[in-house]
């Protein structure tokens, strides 16, 4: 069996009660409270970014230009922060994208800890441990999406369309692979401590996973004092993101609703069918 099965295998258990997760069900339903959704998105934002910078850090430990290529490409789709997906969450919320991202959002307790565990392997790790510590990350979002289409091959009216098949695509798949062989690759020349540390790594990623949707489905904030952080500039490349894409209109745009912290807010998608 090879080393990226054996861990896959290993978190299995996990991998199921995130398909269980009433986030994931909620996704696959078409039913997601808004200041769930707008919650997740602020988080997922930063995350993104982190993430990124996670594969900057693989870049400088690789070993061959194919493995910088992989981590190079990556990082594309990462800058544009994974904005089909995201775009679809705060469409469903009523929310502008653009206001959701601009928002100041103190980093909630789980992604504060998924940052840092990413940010510490990716520093002090070897590149087998940073491609195990980002491999969830891509495994878990593919393997929902998949299973969302087996399950009830949703049609293009389904509210989380566009976010079903942009994880279910053979793009992601293609990228997961190349993942799962870059760890087999490195585990076959790794010691068993260094097995050892991969392995953690990854079942870490996979718990900070389900965490994350934990989180965001229980609007967690610090207690007993989360702070209020000043309102920030636009980050300037991201009206140039968005230009390249269909740009909400102004309208839109100065829709800021769902931004408060109500939790009196309606589930959206009622009982669309699937
Ligand atoms: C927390 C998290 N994990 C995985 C993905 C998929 O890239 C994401 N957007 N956010």
């Amino acid at each position: 069996m090879s080393f990226a099965t054996s861990l896959r295998q290993e978190a299995q258990s996990i991998f199921d009660s995130i398909w269980q997760h009433p986030f994931v069900q909620g996704l696959a339903k078409g039913e997601l409270p808004r200041e769930v959704i707008i919650h997740y998105v602020q988080q997922d934002t930063q995350y993104l970014n982190t993430y990124c910078k996670v594969y900057g850090m693989a870049l400088a430990k690789a070993h061959t230009q194919a493995q910088m290529r992989a981590f190079y490409e990556r990082i594309g789709l990462l800058l544009d922060g994974e904005l089909v997906p995201h775009q679809n969450l705060c469409q469903v919320a009523g929310a502008s994208y653009e206001a959701v991202r601009q928002k100041a959002a103190e980093l909630a307790p789980t992604a504060h800890h998924y940052a840092r565990h990413m940010l510490s392997v990716a520093q002090q790790g070897t590149l087998g441990e940073i491609v195990a510590v980002v491999l969830p990350c891509h495994w878990i979002y593919v393997d929902i999406a998949k299973q969302i289409v087996d399950e009830s091959h949703p049609a293009a009216n389904h509210p989380f369309y566009d976010w079903i098949s942009f994880y279910a695509s053979d793009r992601m798949q293609a990228g997961l692979n190349e993942l799962i062989t870059m760890l087999d690759e490195l585990a076959a020349s790794s010691g068993e401590l260094d097995s050892y540390l991969m392995k953690s790594a990854f079942l870490d990623s996979c718990r900070l996973e389900y965490q994350f949707f934990d989180m965001a489905y229980k609007l967690e904030r610090w207690e007993p004092t989360p702070r209020t952080l000043p309102d920030i500039p636009p980050l300037p490349d991201a009206d140039r993101v968005l230009e390249r894409r269909d740009r909400p209109n102004d309208a839109s745009l100065s829709d800021t609703r769902g931004l408060s912290d109500t939790r009196s807010l309606p589930a959206l998608g009622g009982s669309r069918d699937v």
